[in-house]
């Protein structure tokens, strides 16, 4: 790592070698949701929960069509797979898709070095050939910072979402009114269950490409406007927010992680690199306005600065681990965001709601024209 420091350890999936910025997800389960969160591209995942690969993967928990990640970091590869809905192992699913694992390795002393130092580029390899001074001069070369990783993940041509959440997974269905709303998504680098989650709430989705033009976007009349997760780095991507300025104040809008990212940023405010984020199914969130927490699950390594947002715009939701800005609303400018992961997919279901909160914005606004 760009520490220095040289870890040995067993290797799985993909051979090769690989650079990326090492990051620790403190989820116990949802691997493969994590493995296929196209906001990974460009970080290896490390997974604090020591047990990793139990229950396999199958072929409905995929969050996006591929794996973006550099790769996968465990500490204990499980020798064997449980699970009903499995289909295949994680190694094989790994391998094909040429991803690169490692486990046998130290992850909680990894993890603490990250909690200290902040998160690190890595170069994970398996080729002998490498020395391990090579290996650190790459990671000493390569960078996150400053690179528009959303357009290598984003869909290339707008297309239409139709499913919903299965209904054995559904636990939310009670608050839906038959009505339906057309919600153009900026693909960013969108998890599946956004989609879905929309869906299920009554909303017919249009999902766009992330340098789709913003006039183009209002020519469809939508009745709602989502600004999705991705990976990377907010201020690397101008183009995304110019599109989020146009759009403002024009339609509801509801941003989610980059999307939250870039609407701060589209508002005047700015955006800061954290020590070494948040990525996991429990950080704590407070919503300031109505004093309830809500369990949820994120994965962010940039966050919004509050004190830099014009007056009007309003902190909704706080992380109650270190105080950061997590959700922000915008009441005249019809827009909310939050900086954490309301789909879950993987992680807690408290904040759910919130898709119902962009349905009511849709409607007050459909209602009053
Ligand atoms: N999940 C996301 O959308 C992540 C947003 C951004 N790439 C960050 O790391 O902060």
């Amino acid at each position: 790592m760009l520490d220095g420091s040289v870890w040995r350890a067993k290797s799985f999936g993909a051979s090769g070698t690989q650079v990326g910025e090492v990051v620790f997800n403190t989820s116990l389960t949802g691997y493969q949701e994590i493995l296929t969160d196209p906001s990974y591209a460009g970080q290896f995942v490390l997974m604090t929960n020591p047990h990793i690969g139990n229950t396999g993967v199958n072929i409905d928990d995929e969050e996006s069509i591929k794996c973006f990640l550099a790769g996968l970091i465990i500490r204990s590869l499980s020798i064997s797979t449980s699970n009903y809905r499995c289909t295949e192992s994680l190694s094989d699913y790994l391998s094909k898709r040429n991803i690169m694992g490692i486990y046998d390795v130290d992850t909680r002393a990894i993890t603490r070095r990250l909690r200290e130092d902040g998160s690190l580029i890595g170069v994970l390899s398996t080729e002998e050939s490498k020395t391990d001074e090579q290996l650190l001069e790459m990671s000493r070369t390569w960078d996150i910072v400053g690179v528009d990783l959303i357009s290598s993940v984003s869909c290339k041509e707008p297309y239409e979402w139709v499913e919903k959440t299965g209904l054995e997974w559904d636990f939310n269905s009670n608050r839906r009114y038959g009505e339906t709303f057309h919600v153009v998504a900026y693909d960013f680098g969108i998890k599946h269950n956004i989609l879905r989650r929309l869906a299920s709430y009554g909303c017919k989705i249009t999902v766009v490409p992330s340098t789709w033009p913003a006039a183009e976007t209002l020519k469809m009349k939508p009745d709602g406007v989502l600004f999705s997760n991705g990976p990377g780095d907010p201020s690397a991507v101008p183009y995304a927010v110019e599109a989020v300025k146009e759009i403002i104040g024009k339609v509801p809008i509801f941003g989610i992680c980059m999307g939250h990212q870039l609407l701060g940023q589209a508002l005047g405010g700015k955006t800061y690199k954290m020590k070494f984020g948040h990525h996991g199914g429990n950080h704590p969130v407070r919503n300031l306005r109505n004093g309830s927490v809500e369990i949820s699950a994120q994965n962010h390594n940039y966050a919004v600065d509050p004190e830099s947002l014009p007056s009007g715009v309003e902190v909704t939701h706080v992380n109650l681990n270190d105080g950061s800005c997590a959700g922000l609303a915008f009441p005249q400018r019809k827009l909310m965001s939050l900086q954490y992961h309301p789909e879950a997919s993987p992680g807690p279901h408290d904040s759910d709601l919130v898709f119902d909160h962009f349905v009511e914005l849709m409607r007050k606004e459909k209602q009053s024209i």
